[in-house]
């Protein structure tokens, strides 16, 4: 039995009860939307849809071995520290490794970052969130975005604003645009949040060029940038560019990186890297929210890095990825009808489909689940929610021949909504 049998059960046997339950929420409470991912992964929990939805990586690059090694050579002689509190901003060797991982692998120089550890970046979202937003702040978000971070931030009720998209990321000269006019207004933004490498949900990747023209921007114009990098490690094409990061030297990005990737999201740790005036606040942020990350973890997670383990599995996870994302591209280019476009990214966990006008791809999802296939709806991904003829697709998840299927399938459910 899925979670949602459950959970529905439960509320059969309980039935609605004497209380009126929606009058105890905070006014905050009841502005909140549930995340069409979340809900998504529910609904195909127990079913043979072919889900090409959520963004989970495969179970098959797992280290379940390694991590059996290293969890009995933890819990034997360092149990003391990894079942115990630890410290909020995190197990000081872990941050350590990583401060000279990330300096080895993105260039960007220990003395520059201090890094704190976090219950997955999503935490980081909501911790940036509680920590720069103010009411009515302007926050700047790619159109599309990743639709978890709009709920994140949006608890703090910021007001968005969405610069569009192309194959080469965030169009920064759009962005330009409207800074100069939000300047002759008197106005200024707090911060851009960028997805900037494979981002989610479309797949492409910043150029360089626009990576140093947002941070010239950032300094012109004075604002911050929130660099979330979960899929930077997964290139399965082309070739790598440093982070915004990289090229910031007073200490306007903040940097988001995530072990659910490239270890398991089940560890639920992810880290910060930033100037230590924003870990600090953001670390007294964090004290009041979960007094520390999972420690057992952060130590299992010390030894991967540390031992080399995380460098060995990356092109583990890039060989196994690969042949998925090809698979999606070749089906993609054999079944879908003329007039749908999509983008081709050199890495990542998803591709972006592009439906022509008209066709609202929330109406059409229950026709495709009758057909066994699931997608995330693209409206969601929209501060704005004003574009509805697209989807998100997950290619990490399934294999080749699941991915061929459920795309021939998705390519039937489109053709017959372009007829109707
Ligand atoms: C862009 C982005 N940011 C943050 C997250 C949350 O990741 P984590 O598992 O580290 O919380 C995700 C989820 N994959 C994501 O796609
Ligand atoms: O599909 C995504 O973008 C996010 C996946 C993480 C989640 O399961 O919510």
């Amino acid at each position: 039995m899925g979670g949602t049998e459950v959970e529905e059960k439960l509320m059969r046997k309980l039935g609605s009860g004497s209380l009126d339950f929606e009058t105890y929420f905070s006014d905050k409470a009841k502005g909140m939307k549930a995340s069409e991912i979340r809900e998504l992964l529910k609904l195909v929990e127990s079913s043979d849809v072919i889900s090409l939805a959520g963004g989970l990586p495969a179970p098959e690059t797992f280290p379940v071995e390694k991590i059996k090694e290293i969890a009995q050579d933890v819990l034997t002689h360092h149990a003391d520290k990894a079942l115990q509190y630890g410290t909020t901003k995190g197990f000081t060797p872990l941050r350590l490794t990583l401060a000279d991982w990330m300096e080895k692998r993105y260039g960007i120089p220990t003395s520059k970052v201090e890094i704190m550890m976090v219950a997955g970046s999503q935490q980081a979202l909501d911790l940036i969130g509680r920590t720069f937003i103010n009411p009515g702040d302007l926050i700047v978000v790619e159109g599309p975005t990743y639709l978890a971070a709009l709920n994140a931030f949006k608890y703090y009720d910021p007001e968005f604003i969405s610069i569009p998209m192309d194959d080469n990321g965030m169009m920064v000269d759009l962005l330009e645009e409207k800074l100069r006019k939000l300047n002759a207004e008197g106005k200024k933004i707090k911060f851009v949040y960028t997805v900037s490498t494979f981002q989610n949900p479309m797949g492409v990747t910043m150029s360089l060029d626009r990576r140093k023209r947002l941070i010239e921007l950032a300094r012109e114009y004075d604002f911050l940038i929130v660099e979330d990098s979960p899929y930077s490690e997964l290139r399965y094409s082309g070739e790598p560019i440093p982070p915004i990061k990289h090229f910031d030297d007073e200490g306007r990005v903040m940097y988001l990186g995530t072990f659910s990737k490239i270890l398991a999201p089940g560890f639920r740790l992810g880290w910060i890297a930033a100037h230590p005036h924003f870990i600090r606040k953001m670390e007294i942020a964090k004290q009041a929210v979960d007094l520390c990350a999972n420690t057992l973890a952060q130590l299992i997670a010390w030894k991967y890095v540390e031992e080399g383990y995380l460098d060995e599995q990356i092109p583990k996870i890039i060989e196994f990825y690969k042949p998925r994302r090809d698979a999606m591209l070749e089906a993609l280019e054999e079944y879908m009808p003329e007039g749908v476009r999509w983008t081709k990214p050199e890495g990542g966990m998803f591709i972006w489909v592009t439906l022509p006008e008209g066709i609202d791809t929330k109406l059409m999802m229950e026709k495709a689940v009758s057909k066994g296939v699931a997608y995330v709806p693209g409206e969601a991904f929209f501060a704005h929610r004003d574009v509805k003829n697209t989807m998100r697709l997950n290619f990490t998840y399934v294999p080749e021949e699941k991915i061929r299927e459920g795309v021939k399938r998705l390519a039937e459910v489109i053709e017959e909504e372009m007829k109707a």
